[in-house]
């Protein structure tokens, strides 16, 4: 059948079906999605004989839809003015139209004669199945195909001369994102005369069309979603960048072959390359020739190893974290990150951290007499040199204090290690001076543990109760004083230190050289600048001063009134002799405050040690009968075991003196615990 005769039968049937309710399904002419669209359209009301849309979007609708769609528009409109289709369209008497995914008119180009819409423009207006019934946009927007439909296909008889042509622009999802039109009216003087099928050409092209505004959207879609990916990228890295550079250890990125491949910013510092030099550098560079971080990375394993670094000359040692980069499969070691620590660093903050830090200065000691003064001069002296320096004095004398003071003065940035020779294990003191290599003796950490010479590297070594020094240690001590370099034990490398030394000690030093006790070279070598401190019953009147000082300082802790000390106690107080010296005045005086609850002190709120001495001592262990100061400070240190059933740490505050020295004490007067209790 030629197309006018298919033409005229279209426009019988849809008489027939508008006018005698002819089912159009039954309709050889008909395609069974129009009938079935002509019928939805008769069944909404849509009129057959309208020829304008009256529903149309307000302003704001308009300019959302058309802001939802603007990426969509601008694709359109340039592939139009890229083929010239607007000019061509126009020119064969055709109109073109966009529309969204809901048939609101976008763009139109050209007249569509068969409606009208008041002379205005058809952008907003709403041209669905429910408005205009049956076109080839709402159809191909229902079926997502491209369709084509001839003059009285159309459901409203005003389209009875048009030829359309719409194809449905998709997402990649396959939903609908608008539909594309091209459609010809044909007047009188065309229908007649020129009746040409230009249908399947119109479909080509908007077919086509369609086609090339989806690529462009997905290329678009793909760009934004690459910028976004790209974008996030950029963020990435410069975050981690900024991450890395502020951190305060070197985080050095190598290959398998330990070629640098990046550096934080601590990184470069300490291999000496400056912020904006290249990299083109291999680790070995910086390491000895023995050393095992190479190999260690070939072995594929994340181990932390101590490292020797030279740079600029300089040695310099670091705890190097290996962590291993393996390639995609796992198969292969592609390279390590090493982070670098600065072991004097981080030996600082664990001494920082572990409270072992001097807070005393010269200026915090109390004392106002002439001994006293006289030892303060000669240490402030002594300090302001890098000699080792020994202090001579009673327990309780303020030795620790004066090493503090010392250290303050002269290395006050350095870390102050305090090592009690006296109340360590003899076993233990080695360990704990000289440290050890990881897996030297059982129960030994993995990664070894640095020495008390270490830690002290930068700053002072005090060591209290020198005189208890095992003699074998000794003579190891004497060599890292004369070498100025420690070795761990069950090490190989040794290690230079710089530290000032401070040693203490209560005991007459030279007589134990010569009783063979302490090593005479060593001896000579502590005792350069040797202090001594007076004990406090040679103090004068800075037992009060001290009294008065402990008093207020304890008070204020506790928030109590200051009270007095009465001429009587005074008298006591000055009368004692005080063995324990100023830790023991401090632990009388508080002992006072806590018994007199009020504002004068008491003889008898005194220790009952200070206000029955010598006198009222009860003597219950075996003791000599001549009371000498030797027997008396016995006397009393049985007399507190038996009070405190023996407990070392309540024997120790009652005496007012340290548990270290209650040892010491408790052997050197042969006080047999068992035997005695
Ligand atoms: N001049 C002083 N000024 C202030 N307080 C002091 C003074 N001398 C000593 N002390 C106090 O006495 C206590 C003991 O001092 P320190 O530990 O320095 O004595 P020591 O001689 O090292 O004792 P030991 O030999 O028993 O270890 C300190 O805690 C401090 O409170």
């Amino acid at each position: 059948m030629d197309f006018k005769s298919r033409w005229k039968e279209l426009q019988e049937t849809k008489k027939k079906f508008l006018q005698d309710n002819l089912d159009p399904r039954s309709c050889f002419y008909v395609d069974s999605y129009v009938a079935e669209s002509w019928i939805r359209s008769q069944a909404m009301g849509v009129s057959p004989y309208a020829n304008s849309i009256k529903e149309r979007l307000d302003a704001a609708q308009i300019v959302k839809v058309l802001a939802d769609n603007c990426q969509l528009m601008d694709i359109t409109i340039s592939l139009f003015s890229q083929i010239k289709l607007k000019e061509l369209a126009i020119a064969s008497q055709h109109a073109l139209y966009l529309f969204d995914k809901n048939g609101i008119v976008l763009i139109h180009e050209g007249d569509l004669l068969a409606i009208s819409n008041q002379g205005n423009s058809l952008r907003g207006v709403v041209w669905n199945e429910k408005t205009m019934g049956t076109c080839a946009h709402t159809l191909s927007m229902q079926l997502k195909r491209p369709i084509h439909l001839l003059g009285p296909e159309h459901y409203c008889v005003a389209f009875d001369r048009s030829n359309t042509s719409a194809a449905p622009i998709l997402d990649e999802d396959g939903e609908l994102l608008a539909t594309l039109v091209l459609s010809q009216h044909l007047n009188d003087r065309y229908f007649e005369e020129h009746f040409i099928d230009f249908s399947s050409h119109a479909l080509g092209i908007v077919t086509a069309m369609a086609a090339a505004i989806e690529t462009k959207i997905r290329l678009k879609d793909s760009y934004e979603k690459l910028k976004t990916v790209n974008h996030h990228l950029k963020t990435a890295h410069h975050m981690l960048a900024t991450t890395l550079a502020v951190i305060d250890e070197g985080i050095i990125t190598i290959d398998a072959k330990g070629d640098i491949i990046h550096l934080n910013t601590e990184g470069r510092r300490i291999l000496g390359l400056d912020q904006k030099q290249t990299i083109n550098i291999n680790i070995s560079k910086y390491l000895s020739k023995q050393s095992r971080v190479i190999d260690l990375i070939a072995d594929g394993e994340n181990t932390d190893i101590e490292e020797n670094f030279y740079i600029d000359g300089k040695e310099q040692t670091y705890l190097v974290n290996i962590r291993i980069v393996y390639s995609d499969d796992l198969h292969e070691v592609d390279g390590a990150v090493l982070k670098l620590q600065s072991t004097e660093k981080m030996n600082a903050m664990v001494t920082s951290r572990s409270g072992a830090t001097a807070s005393f200065s010269f200026a915090s000691l109390i004392g106002e007499s002439k001994e006293f003064k006289k030892a303060i001069a000669q240490a402030q002296r002594f300090a302001n040199t890098p000699e080792n320096i020994l202090i001579n004095g009673e327990s309780g004398t303020g030795k620790e204090l004066f090493a503090q003071a010392i250290h303050n003065k002269y290395r006050p940035e350095g870390p102050f290690i305090a090592v009690n020779c006296a109340a360590l294990p003899r076993e233990l003191i080695e360990s704990e001076l000289f440290g050890y290599e990881g897996g030297s003796f059982t129960g030994a950490d993995r990664s070894g543990r640095p020495g008390k010479i270490e830690l002290a590297h930068g700053g002072t070594l005090f060591l209290d109760e020198i005189g208890d020094m095992p003699l074998e240690l000794q003579a190891v001590l004497l060599r890292v004083l004369e070498d100025k370099q420690v070795m761990r034990i069950g090490g190989r490398r040794n290690k230079k230190v710089d530290f000032r030394l401070v040693s203490a000690t209560n005991k007459e030093l030279y007589q134990m050289v010569q009783d063979k006790l302490f090593r005479e070279d060593l001896y000579f070598r502590l005792s350069v600048l040797t202090i001594n401190l007076p004990p406090l019953r040679q103090r004068g009147n800075d037992v009060e001063i001290l009294s008065e000082y402990f008093i207020e300082k304890y008070c204020r802790k506790v928030g109590w009134a200051v009270p007095a000390i009465s001429p009587a106690a005074w008298k006591r107080m000055r009368g004692y002799n005080w063995p324990g010296n100023v830790r023991q005045l401090e632990h009388a005086v508080v002992y006072a405050v806590n018994a007199a609850q009020n504002e004068m002190i008491e003889p008898e709120d005194l220790p009952a040690m200070i206000i029955s001495c010598p006198a009222k001592i009860t003597v219950r262990g075996k003791i000599e009968e001549v009371y000498t100061l030797e027997v008396i400070e016995k006397l009393v240190i049985v007399n507190a075991l038996h009070k405190t059933k023996s407990n070392i740490s309540k024997t120790a505050d009652l005496l007012g003196i340290g548990k270290s020295t209650l040892y010491r004490k408790i052997k050197d007067y042969d006080i047999n615990m068992e035997e005695d209790f």
